[in-house]
């Protein structure tokens, strides 16, 4: 049986290389890697530390790409690749074009599609956007449906998905994670590269950023870079935030927090290193979707800076909470996390709603056959 794992975002590879693994496991399965490298850099960071070497590479980034320009080059070259490899089963990951498109390549070819996170719906088209409507496309198509929780699942029975179909899994950026949390604690090294910044802001308390969400491109950007600017005002503070290479993030950012001696801009971490970052903060403020899934596993409130969220098992679990992009409000609760200890306990521990460590490894046994 040929397996085609195909997958573009750095999101994508730290979720899907757990089941790349798992699948080699499998004797009888041959395990086929296809990037489309939607992302190049960010993508080659995980690959390198997941020791997978792609069986295809269609390196489709360019400066700049539009989604529909992206869309266009993705559906053709993933329709070669497919004719090329022509496997049995294709599995994609996640909300990304990628996904979406190779999902849509495939079904053109009556290849079966697996998909791994699948379910997650935040209810609005135009939050995350395009990521809501390209999970429900895949939905359309996938005959395994790998939802990380029940309410994924529920979400899929909702739209009238066969159960037959839908399998609860758990999410496999905890496979990633606490692989990477292990390796690090063994292998240091790996993430020596932030030994600098902890040194440099010893002593104070750290507040992890990331932020790349297109909804929040322009106005939703500034607020969030005058909110780190904010917090960053308290001494007993300092903010790492490794920048999104995305240029409508990286300007907006220097612009407002350029030159702040406690605000550490530094280019995006590999995953070991940002994996430690988490671990080394007081608490993290992100418009990510798998760092809502990450910081919660490593006991860190996660303040989420969008007005919706697929993931709603982290607020209910109270490990995570909706700041929005109002600056005012994203202030607040940060200060109110540094300011009011019993706020900070009630948030700050260890939760795994999202999975246990081992969806990879069900994964593949129920692609396997097993
Ligand atoms: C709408 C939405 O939520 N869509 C998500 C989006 O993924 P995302 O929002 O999680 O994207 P990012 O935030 O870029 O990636 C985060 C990962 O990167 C690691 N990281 C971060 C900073 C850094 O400096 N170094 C790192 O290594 C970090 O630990 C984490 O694992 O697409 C995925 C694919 O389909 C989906 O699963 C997922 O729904």
């Amino acid at each position: 049986m040929k397996i085609a794992l195909v997958f573009g975002t750095r999101p994508e590879a730290i979720k899907m290389f757990p089941v790349v693994h798992a699948l080699r496991r499998h004797l009888g399965v041959d395990t086929r890697v296809i990037v489309t490298a939607q992302h190049r850099g960010l993508l080659d960071q995980v690959l390198e530390i997941a020791g997978i070497v792609p069986d295809v590479d269609l390196d489709v980034m360019t400066p700049n790409q539009t989604l529909d320009g992206l869309t266009a080059k993705l559906i053709v070259e993933l329709g070669h690749a497919f004719d090329a490899e022509k496997p049995d089963r294709i599995l994609v990951h996640g909300d990304t074009l990628t996904t979406m498109v190779a999902s849509l390549a495939a079904y053109y070819r009556k290849i079966p599609v697996g998909h791994v996170e699948a379910g997650l719906r935040s209810g609005d088209i135009h939050h995350p956007w395009p990521e809501e409507v390209n999970r429900r496309v895949v939905a359309c198509i996938a005959d395994m449906n790998f939802a990380p929780t029940q309410a994924a699942a529920d979400a899929l029975l909702r739209e009238g998905r066969d159960p037959a179909t839908i399998h609860i899994t758990g999410n496999t950026v905890i496979d990633a994670l606490l692989a990477t949390r292990d390796r690090v604690r063994t292998e240091p090294g790996l993430a020596a590269g932030l030994d600098p910044l902890a040194q440099r802001f010893a002593g104070r308390r750290i507040v992890a950023v990331t932020s790349h969400r297109r909804e929040n491109f322009g106005g939703g950007m500034e607020a969030i870079a005058r909110s780190i600017a904010d917090i960053a005002a308290r001494p007993d503070v300092a903010v790492i935030f490794p920048v999104h290479p995305n240029p409508h993030v990286r300007p907006v950012m220097d612009a407002v927090l350029g030159g702040l001696p406690n605000v550490a801009m530094i280019d995006p971490l590999d995953y070991p290193h940002f994996v430690r970052l988490m671990d080394m903060s007081h608490l993290v403020l992100t418009d990510s979707g798998g760092v809502q899934e990450e910081a919660p596993s490593l006991g860190k409130p996660v303040l989420v800076m969008r007005e919706t969220t697929e993931r709603p098992e982290g607020i209910a679990a109270g490990t995570a909470k909706l700041v929005g992009t109002d600056r005012t409000k994203i202030v607040r609760e940060v200060l109110a996390l540094l300011d009011n200890p019993a706020a900070y306990d009630a948030m700050a521990r260890a939760h795994n709603p999202f999975g246990d460590g081992r969806a990879a490894q069900r994964i593949a046994a129920i692609v396997a056959g097993e």
